[in-house]
Formats: C-alpha cells, sequence, structure tokens
C-alpha cells in the first residue's frame, strides 16, 4: 500500500517524511534504504536453525547533514544495520541507494571512501600493536590515498602530465568536448581529471593572462609553494605539476592534521593505544574514520563504552565536526537522551524492524508506537505526555530466527488490538498471549531425548510441563465456555507434541490483525513521523490511551 520512505500510495497511511518540519534544516536525500534485509544463516550440515533475520525489511532515508538516531534493546539489529550501510555485511534482499546509484553489494569503491564507522569499543577496534599514526594512516594506505586531481582554468584546452601523487591526463575546458576521465563537459570552467567532482579539483592552475596561478585544495595538507608547475604553452598548453612532497609524507601530515582535529596533538602519533585514556581512544577512533574526507559516519554506540564525564566532550566533539565538514551521521544508541541531544531525527528499531521514525522531538513528545511509548515510559523527565507508571515489556523479544509472523511486536505489545470475539479482561489476554509464547518456544525449541523418547513411544509429551504453565497462567481466572474450550484444546495439541499447532489454535481462536498483518508505515502527527502499528488507523483507540487504560 504504501512505500513508508518516498511517501508514494494513497490514503492516509502515506507516510510523508518529506514534507515534515524538520526536513526545513535538511539537504538533499543522501542515502536511500529499501526493504533492506540482512540475515545471518549458519545453517550447516548438522545444525537446521533458520538464519537470524537481524534486519528483516527496512525503509528509510537519510539527508545530507542530518543526525538520524537509531535506538532499541540490545539484540534489535541497530548494528547489522549499520554495518551493512558501510558494506561491512552483506545484504540479504533490499537496496542502499546513495544518490540514485545501488551500492548495496558493498563493492563501490566510491561509496567505501564516503562512508566511516566509530565504534562503540575504541578497545578491541584499535590495534594495540599500531601506534596511533599507524592507525589513522591504515585507511589512507589502503586506499591509496592521495590521488591529487588537477584542474586547468582559463585556457579551452590543455595537456596535463603530473608526477609524484599528481595524476595527470588531458583535461578540457567547458564547453569543449569530454575530457579522457570522463567528466561531463559544460559543468563548470574547469573539469578535472580524477578525484570526485563533489570535493572539486586538488590542484587548480589558472592560465588565464600572461602567467599562471596555482591553488591548492584547503583541506589537503599541501600549500602552493610544495607545488611546482611549469607551463609549455602553445595552442595547446602542456601544464607539468610536481608535488614535492612525497606519498608518506602527505599521509603523515594527514595523520597530524586528523589527530589535531579531534584534540589530540602531534606528540600522541608515536604512542600506543593502550596508553590513552578511554575518551583518548575513541578519539583515535574518530580520526581514522575521517581520514578519506567521508561524507556520511556511522556511530554505533559511540559514546557507551565512556565515564559519563567524557561522553559529553564526545558529544561535542562529533557536533563540531559534524558542523564543519557538513557530515551526515547514523547515531547508534541505547541512551535515548543522549539520542534526544543530537539527532534530528529517530528512528525505533525492534526485531529487525524500523518501527516509527520522525523528527526527535515529535517522537519524544507524543510516541505513536507501542514500543517507542514503553522506551520513553522508562525515562524519568523525558517529556512524554506519559506520565504513568514505567510501561514494563513482558517477556522477552522472539527470537530473529523466528520473528512473529504479524506485527512483529504483537507478542509485548501493550496495546495489541484484541478479538471481538471474546470480551475478557487485560489479565486474561495477557495470559493467553503468554500460552502462546510458551508453546511457540516450545515448538522452536529443540525437543530433549527424554522428550523424544516419550514421542516415539507415542506418551503424551511433557504433560506435567504444560499443565504447570496453565496453572500458574490462568490460577484463578474464569473463562466463558468456548474461550476455556479453545485453550483445552491447545493444550491437548500440545501434549501430543505438536506445539506449533497448539500455538496456532490460540491464535486463531483470541488472536486479531496484529498477529497476522505486518503493518504498513502510517503517518501520524502532522505527517512529520511514521509509525508501523495498526492503531494508527481510523477507529482505533491511541496508543498512550489504550495502554494507560490497560495498565490501571
Ligand atoms: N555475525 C553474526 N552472526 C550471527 N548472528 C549475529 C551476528 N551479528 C549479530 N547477530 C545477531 O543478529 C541480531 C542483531 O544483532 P545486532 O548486534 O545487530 O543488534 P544490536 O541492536 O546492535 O544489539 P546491541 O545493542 O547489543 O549491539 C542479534 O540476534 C545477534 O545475536
Amino acid at each position: 500500500m504504501t512505500d513508508p520512505a518516498t511517501g508514494t500510495g494513497t490514503g492516509r497511511d502515506v507516510a510523508a517524511t518529506h514534507d515534515d518540519p524538520a526536513a526545513a534544516v535538511r539537504g538533499d536525500r543522501l542515502v536511500s534504504v529499501r526493504d533492506l534485509r540482512t540475515y545471518y544463516d549458519e545453517r550447516t550440515l548438522l545444525s537446521r536453525s533458520p538464519p537470524v533475520k537481524a534486519v528483516d525489511g527496512v525503509s528509510f532515508d537519510l539527508f545530507e547533514g542530518e543526525t538520524l538516531g537509531l535506538v532499541g534493546e540490545s539484540g534489535c539489529g541497530k548494528t547489522t544495520l549499520g554495518r551493512t550501510l558501510v558494506g561491512l555485511e552483506d545484504a540479504t534482499d533490499g537496496t542502499v541507494e546513495v544518490e540514485g546509484r545501488d551500492v548495496t553489494d558493498g563493492g563501490d569503491a566510491e561509496w567505501q571512501r564516503r562512508v566511516g564507522m566509530v565504534f562503540q569499543d575504541p578497545d578491541e577496534s584499535l590495534n594495540d600493536r599500531q601506534t596511533v599514526g599507524q592507525i589513522v594512516r591504515e585507511p589512507l594506505e589502503a586506499q591509496g590515498w592521495p590521488r591529487l586531481s588537477v584542474a586547468v582554468e582559463g585556457v579551452p584546452e590543455a595537456t596535463v602530465s603530473g608526477s609524484g601523487p599528481v595524476v595527470g591526463g588531458r583535461v578540457e575546458r567547458g564547453g569543449g568536448a569530454a575530457s579522457d576521465a570522463g567528466s561531463p563537459a559544460g559543468e563548470s570552467d574547469a573539469a578535472s581529471v580524477t578525484g570526485d567532482p563533489d570535493d572539486g579539483p586538488d590542484v587548480t592552475v589558472d592560465l588565464a593572462g600572461g602567467t599562471h596561478e596555482v591553488s591548492v585544495r584547503e583541506r589537503l595538507p599541501l600549500t602552493t609553494d610544495e607545488v611546482t608547475v611549469s607551463v609549455d604553452r602553445g595552442e595547446r598548453p602542456t601544464v607539468s605539476v610536481r608535488v614535492d612532497k612525497s606519498v608518506a609524507e602527505l599521509r603523515r601530515d594527514r595523520a597530524e592534521e586528523l589527530l589535531a582535529r579531534v584534540g589530540l596533538s602531534e606528540e600522541h602519533v608515536r604512542r600506543y593505544p593502550h596508553q590513552f585514556s578511554g575518551g583518548q581512544r575513541q578519539r583515535v577512533g574518530i580520526a581514522r574514520a575521517l581520514a578519506l574526507e567521508p561524507d556520511f559516519l556511522v556511530l554505533d554506540e559511540p559514546v557507551s563504552a565512556l565515564d559519563v564525564s567524557v561522553q559529553a566532550r564526545i558529544i561535542n566533539l562529533l557536533e563540531e565536526i559534524q558542523a564543519d565538514l557538513g557530515l551526515t551521521y547514523l547515531f547508534i544508541a541505547h541512551d535515548l537522551s543522549v539520542v534526544r541531544h543530537i539527532a534530528d531525527r529517530v528512528a525505533v528499531m525492534y526485531l529487525g524492524n524500523v518501527v516509527e521514525l520522525g523528527a526527535t522531538e515529535a517522537v519524544f513528545a507524543d510516541p505513536s508506537h507501542p514500543y517507542t511509548l514503553s522506551l520513553l515510559s522508562a525515562i524519568p523527565g523525558s517529556g512524554s505526555p506519559w506520565d504513568g507508571e514505567r510501561v514494563t515489556l513482558r517477556g522477552t523479544p522472539p527470537s530473529p530466527r523466528d520473528p512473529p509472523s504479524g506485527c512483529p511486536f504483537a507478542t509485548r505489545c501493550p496495546a495489541k488490538i484484541r478479538s471481538d470475539e471474546f470480551d475478557l479482561r487485560e489479565p486474561t489476554w495477557r495470559a493467553l498471549d503468554e500460552l502462546r509464547v510458551v508453546f511457540r518456544t516450545r515448538a522452536r525449541s529443540e525437543d530433549s531425548v527424554v522428550e523424544r523418547a516419550r514421542a516415539l513411544a507415542g506418551l503424551p509429551v511433557d504433560a506435567e510441563a504444560i499443565d504447570d504453565a496453565v496453572a500458574d497462567l490462568f490460577d484463578g481466572r474464569d473463562l466463558p465456555s468456548a474461550a476455556q474450550a479453545a485453550v483445552d484444546e491447545a493444550v491437548d495439541l500440545a501434549k501430543s507434541g505438536d506445539d506449533r499447532a497448539a500455538a496456532d489454535r490460540l491464535r486463531e481462536a483470541f488472536g486479531s490483525r496484529c498477529d497476522t498483518e505486518v503493518p504498513d508505515a502510517y503517518a501520524t502527527g502532522d505527517g512529520e513521523r511514521e509509525s508501523r502499528c495498526l492503531r494508527c488507523e481510523d477507529g482505533y483507540r491511541g496508543v498512550a490511551e489504550t495502554v494507560a487504560d490497560r495498565e490501571r
């Protein structure tokens, strides 16, 4: 019905995230993620477990210069999503597009240069046997940095020859034929030979007038004094460009500059990670991620391993760097107050799915997914309209190897839509949900040897455990006779060894849309947010209202 991220579709479930107020401060779309899935398949000849569906159908956009916070409890797939975006994990399905180019398979060299990742634990992510200088230079060496591009301005045509790290070639002035390197003609006065046109040429030689002028792109550790240019003028001038610094010197200087950028000094270059504090090590991790002048950083819980006093300084540093360099961040965190501080928008993830996405303040002020509500209820003074007790979710998240067939949150949802068939009290509904989880869990787990032997002998399977579970859950609760009959049937199925059928029987009798329908992304608020909760449809009570009623 809807493509949540593009906002195409009809009806009120159109996710119009592009019209939201936060969009006013965002740039163009940088990354588009569509129905992305990343599964870990560990099947071997001996093990037949299904794959772990770590990311299971995620769609969203990232806009230039924004910070998108990604939150959710441990194991919901945040890291896997971040790693898939930067090409460290292979996507199983779906697409990641950057400015319209498909980079899903991780093999796009240009995208590899433009993304970086900062990891949660600097102790694990930095090689203790390398000096800090070596660590920061590593990506430069791996990517063959620098390959300096040259543009010639002021003449219709010129030939460039380069030496050292300079990549020469034939260049054309705008309006002429396309250059050898395929730069589109007419785009600008300068056609660069290599390099990303967005970054501009590294060295520009202006031949207008009788002499020539040389300029060097600001971010390079190079001055014009270190670039020697000679011009052989003729009908078609030849420009020879020599860089006096060696590649090794340029890399060393770049590393020093990066370390200075993150607040470390020259003297730190030859030290080893274990000689630094946690905060300093994370600064090294950030310097390394910035080495290749990325546009986009995935920050995977970059401050959660640090002392609270250090966290604020690292967050400030990340904000400063973003403002200076115009970077786009995906900021993964479990601490919602950190996300509230740093993120323009927030995506809430549960069991491999993004269940709510929107402008941070709007999501905090009026969460429209019950999972977001439960997360916010745990933060005192979160500012959300929820003023009740903390909403504690029942049980543990389902296994990502066997997620529920409908809404992924249905098995724990405090606002689950109930079937009209029965008029039961909330604790009874919950007992029924939990009994179904018991059967689902049993169906998933391997039988014990004793259980297999009992099944082979035609004996009831672990009947006592089932009876105990039923007694625990329904002790003192009277069910209407039709409901009791359905529970009894399910119990009989489980005792005959068919836990899956037992769970299905309960779903058939007591389930609702939440158990069978995967919710679309519904636009909520003023269209600035999207929520994958069926309660967003017309005719249902709101999430907070329902939960408040049920928790009473
Ligand atoms: N390399 C792997 N092989 C198999 N399963 C994996 C692998 N990496 C992660 N998983 C599983 O994928 C699911 C998602 O894990 P992931 O680390 O992405 O979640 P997370 O939300 O980042 O968790 P945390 O906050 O604890 O880091 C989990 O069930 C995890 O056990």
